[in-house]
């Protein structure tokens, strides 16, 4: 269904166009306005997917009524209606963000073409920013201290090679977000990066996931399955959390990175596969070696190039910019009003000690936001420092 509103103050002229449109197609209802402020009410209330605006009009003109929509909703597109003495005007809209315009009295052929064009144009419109915010909205990296300046020119420099990468750092700093980076800005974008979390997955069962299995090979193993490194294939795979990967797993690993192949579980039968390994852990994995727990050979493989993401209380001056970005992110996520920080809050913030870094500091932006009143103030933050 797409939904066109004609404002339109001529009553034979909404009439025709309302007629024309309606019985183009099943899909377009067409509801009609008779002054600006009537049609801006209506766009504020419902969506439409296309609005055909005349220009003279008495209380608003059209133009007005142009800049009013392209601030409330700018991405709907909307086709002026100029009469006679107004062409050169209806040609100046187009600067203003109008997507075409018609002549009164309007031609069947061009008016039709012009609603399609611009319905066309709306779909493409909304499928880009709805891409743009997936991609950026949940994985911009915020912070201007040097470590994170670093960890970005690190990203820029390593992300179009296939080395491997370590990245250490103690939970909810950010490990996963340069994984993506890594993946996003390398030549494997097309195919997916594939994330296991070692540590989740229980020993007896982490060999299947990542290599597969083969019919009858345990019990339970009703039938052939890839595993997590056939899935990668082309891209690359995000080992997180490696230090608690078990050291039968280890050397499974070590042998898919040292001859690029694999085999699934219960069966002899080699399989190439083409996968960049990115691997995270938040131990230490140097200490996990000299108690045994860690294959020293892996530990070379996977860290070619290793990145350390410093816990917050290590880069402090990057807080602000942070609660600025969460405190946008979560009000468009809630569709409120963005909260102000006072300064004093600020500075509190910025003391405070974060033993759970950014994502212990995402989750007190958010409650100090659904505390706090239009300024989140120094008595907030105390209130929830105490807790
Ligand atoms: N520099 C940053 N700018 C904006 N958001 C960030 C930044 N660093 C981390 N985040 C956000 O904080 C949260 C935790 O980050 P992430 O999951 O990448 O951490 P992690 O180190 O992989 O954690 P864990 O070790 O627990 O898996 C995520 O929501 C992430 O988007």
């Amino acid at each position: 269904m797409s939904k066109i509103l004609i404002i339109e103050d001529e009553a034979a002229i909404r009439r025709v166009l309302t007629k024309i449109i309606a019985e183009e197609n099943d899909s377009y209802e067409v509801e009609n306005a008779e002054d600006g402020l009537e049609g801006l009410e209506k766009i504020a209330k419902a969506d439409f997917d296309l609005v055909l605006c005349d220009i003279k009009m008495p209380k608003m003109d059209g133009v007005e009524v142009l800049e009013k929509i392209k601030k409330l909703k700018p991405e709907i597109p909307v086709v002026m209606i100029s009469g006679h003495g107004d062409l050169d005007t209806a040609v100046n809209t187009m600067r203003l963000g109008a997507f075409d315009y018609i002549s009164k009295p309007p031609d069947l052929n061009r008016l039709l073409n012009t609603v399609r064009n611009a319905l066309d144009r709306k779909e493409l419109v909304v499928e880009n920013t709805l891409l743009k915010k997936k991609v950026s909205k949940k994985y911009e990296m915020i912070g201007e201290s040097e470590a994170i300046t670093h960890i970005k020119n690190m990203i820029e420099k390593v992300a179009p090679t296939d080395a491997r990468v370590l990245i250490t750092g103690p939970n909810g700093t950010g490990k996963e977000l340069v994984a993506h980076w890594l993946h996003e800005k390398s030549d494997r974008t097309k195919a997916p990066m594939v994330e296991v979390n070692c540590a989740a997955i229980p020993s007896e069962l982490i060999e299947s996931e990542l290599f597969g299995h083969v019919k009858g090979s345990f019990t339970g193993a009703n039938k052939d399955r890839a595993g997590k490194f056939e899935a990668a294939n082309g891209g690359t795979i995000f080992l997180d959390e490696i230090g608690d990967m078990s050291l039968s797993a280890q050397a499974k690993v070590l042998r898919a990175l040292q001859e690029n192949k694999i085999s699934r579980v219960g069966s002899d039968k080699d399989i190439k596969v083409n996968v960049r390994v990115i691997a995270a852990t938040n131990k230490d994995l140097k200490k996990e070696i000299s108690e045994g727990n860690f294959r020293e050979d892996l530990y070379h493989r996977l860290a070619v190039i290793l990145i350390h993401v410093p816990a917050l209380n290590e880069r402090r001056e990057d807080i602000p910019h942070l609660v600025d970005f969460f405190s946008k992110q979560i009000a468009s996520e809630q569709g409120t009003a963005t909260k102000t920080f006072s300064n004093e809050a600020i500075a509190l913030l910025q003391a405070y000690d974060w033993t759970g870094n950014i994502r212990e500091l995402r989750n007190v932006v958010e409650r100090l936001i659904i505390l706090g009143e239009k300024q989140v103030s120094e008595n907030d933050v105390r209130l929830f420092a105490s807790k």
